[in-house]
């Protein structure tokens, strides 16, 4: 024999590589299953051996015999299964149907009875790789809008993500919103220690209540950012899924959430009148506002809608006038990117257990605070202001106006439509863009179609900048649109500001937003 010593020795060294170390390998009789950097593999071992007779100490060896090779990312759980006749090492993992499903499918490998101790520590050790920087086996409160969207997503959730969250040895709790608004009721009452996360198979607008209802608690604060807040598709707007889970896929999204990471976000006071909610998405008027809420009426062609209420916009070059008044933190898009790369530590909210934090800044009824610049924008087209991409499916007019443009080339779906390139889930700042209606009809339609790969960014008609809190005054209109987080409210004047890291989701990657971002 060419190895002995340690036990990986010869059959799985330098896989790819990297070094798995002797804990790593679980050598059985026929098999070995190897935990490596991001996968794990199966091997023979009577195969790895007779090619290592054979080639002696070639390198590579069980690279070249690996018989299975599954994703960490994949792996939902493992355990090991005892039983009278055969015991066995069961890994469950999210196994590939085509791009947009995973189903959750075992395989077992036998073992010897000499083997279960030894199998018991690598199934844990496992499992730690397979969750690292996350809790494994989470308690959901699961919240099913049966009307959202198209109105499937009980369906959805019974053909495609509970079997996912049950593979991952998830606790569910099941409920239904039986009308609107019932999920505010819902996250009002609810146990927070008795869950680790809820989530909302629907579009962004349960999410939205769950927020205000967490906001309504006397302990609002603790509430906040205990719970994690989470959005699966099962409605229109996919804007929360797709930025924190990478995907509008339910299986998928289902799998990046059991395995999600915490990440605290931003969220947003907007006061009008006498009210006050809290926004977790973005804050929208003039055509992004009327795209989602002033094409009701248009429903009936599906996302559509949204492209052909949007040219109707951009070949009209409406005007929606507007006074802003701007507590400005980064002014300038050289300073943006520089600040892409820092990260500003959220204070800690928890420390008590109180409501909302208080607003620094007043309300809308209050003075203007003297170090807010005030702008007017007589022309203005689009003001978009928040954190998290589109409630609107800016995903389909992309699409459909790609078709358009360029002469019905046939183009992948674009699946990253982010219109906060510059967007991080917690710097405290919200992103501020906006644009004037006679820039042009050519500039908006770049701006809308650079929202694939976040190049809108640059386009110089595209003012942008980091803002802590804004005062929004519509002036010389009867009527219009204002919309946050997808839902309308008065048109009226309203204040906003950020509360640092005052929310919590699970994410594919801690502590940032997936889709495009600024070079
Ligand atoms: N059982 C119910 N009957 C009627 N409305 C409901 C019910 N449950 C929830 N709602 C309401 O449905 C609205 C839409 O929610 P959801 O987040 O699922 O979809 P959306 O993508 O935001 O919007 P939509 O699907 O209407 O385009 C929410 O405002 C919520 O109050």
């Amino acid at each position: 024999m060419c190895h002995s010593g340690t036990a990986l020795a010869g059959e799985n060294d330098a896989f790819m590589g990297f070094r798995a170390s002797a804990e790593d390998a679980l050598l059985l009789d026929t098999q070995s299953l190897t935990i490596r950097e991001d996968s794990i593999t199966v091997a023979d071992r009577r195969k790895a051996s007779k090619k290592r007779d054979a080639s002696c100490c070639g390198p590579n060896v069980a690279a070249k015999s690996a018989g299975e090779k599954i994703n960490l990312h994949s792996v939902l759980w493992a355990r090991v299964y005892i039983a009278e006749d055969q015991s066995a090492v069961q890994i469950t993992y999210a196994k590939s149907f085509g791009k947009r499903l995973v189903k959750p499918t075992t395989l077992s490998i036998p073992i010897a009875e000499s083997d279960l101790e030894k199998a018991d520590q690598w199934v844990e050790r496992l499992l730690a790789r397979a969750y690292e920087g996350a809790q494994q086996a989470k308690r959901l409160k699961v919240l099913i809008n049966p009307n959202g969207g198209p109105g499937t997503a009980e369906k959805t959730y019974r053909t495609e993500i509970a079997p996912i969250f049950a593979a991952a040895s998830c606790t569910v709790d099941v409920e239904l919103t039986q009308y609107a608004k019932h999920a505010i009721k819902i996250a009002e009452e609810i146990d927070i220690d008795s869950y680790d996360a809820i989530v909302c198979i629907s579009g962004d607008g349960v999410p939205h209540e769950v927020f205000n209802g967490l906001g309504k608690r006397p302990d609002a604060r603790k509430a906040l950012r205990s719970l994690a807040v989470c959005q699966l598709p099962g409605g229109s707007g996919n804007g929360m899924c797709w930025s924190f889970l990478g995907t509008d896929a339910p299986s998928l999204a289902a799998v990046n959430l059991v395995k999600g990471k915490r990440t605290h976000f931003d969220l947003v006071s907007i006061t009008q009148g006498d009210e006050r909610i809290l926004s977790f998405l973005s804050q929208s008027a003039g055509i992004t506002a009327g795209l989602d809420l002033g094409t009701e009426n248009l429903r009936w062609m599906g996302n559509t809608r949204f492209t052909v209420g949007f040219l109707q916009r951009v070949i009209t070059e409406t005007f929606y006038p507007t006074d802003l008044y701007v507590k400005l933190a980064i002014g300038s898009k050289e300073d943006i990117r520089r600040h892409a790369s820092t990260h500003r530590e959220p204070p800690d909210h928890t420390c008590d257990g109180t409501g909302l934090p208080p607003l620094q800044y007043g309300t809308v009824k209050d003075e203007v605070p003297e170090d807010w610049v005030k702008e007017s924008h007589p022309k203005l087209g689009n003001f978009y202001c928040g954190n998290v991409g589109p409630p609107v499916d800016l995903n389909s007019i992309h699409t459909e106006l790609t078709y358009v443009i360029r002469a019905l080339q046939m183009l992948c779906m674009s699946k990253d439509i982010n219109f906060f390139p510059a967007a991080r889930p917690n710097d405290g700042y919200l992103d501020l863009a906006i644009s004037d209606g006679d820039m042009g009809r050519m500039k908006a339609v770049n701006i809308m179609l650079g929202a694939e790969t976040g190049k809108h960014f640059d386009i110089p008609e595209l003012n942008y900048r980091k803002v802590v809190a804004y005062r929004f005054i519509p002036q010389k209109q009867k009527d219009g649109y204002i919309s946050v987080d997808g839902e309308k409210m008065k048109f009226a004047p309203f204040q906003a500001e950020i509360h640092h890291g005052l929310g919590v989701s699970l994410s594919l990657r801690h502590n940032v937003y997936e889709g495009p971002k600024i070079a």
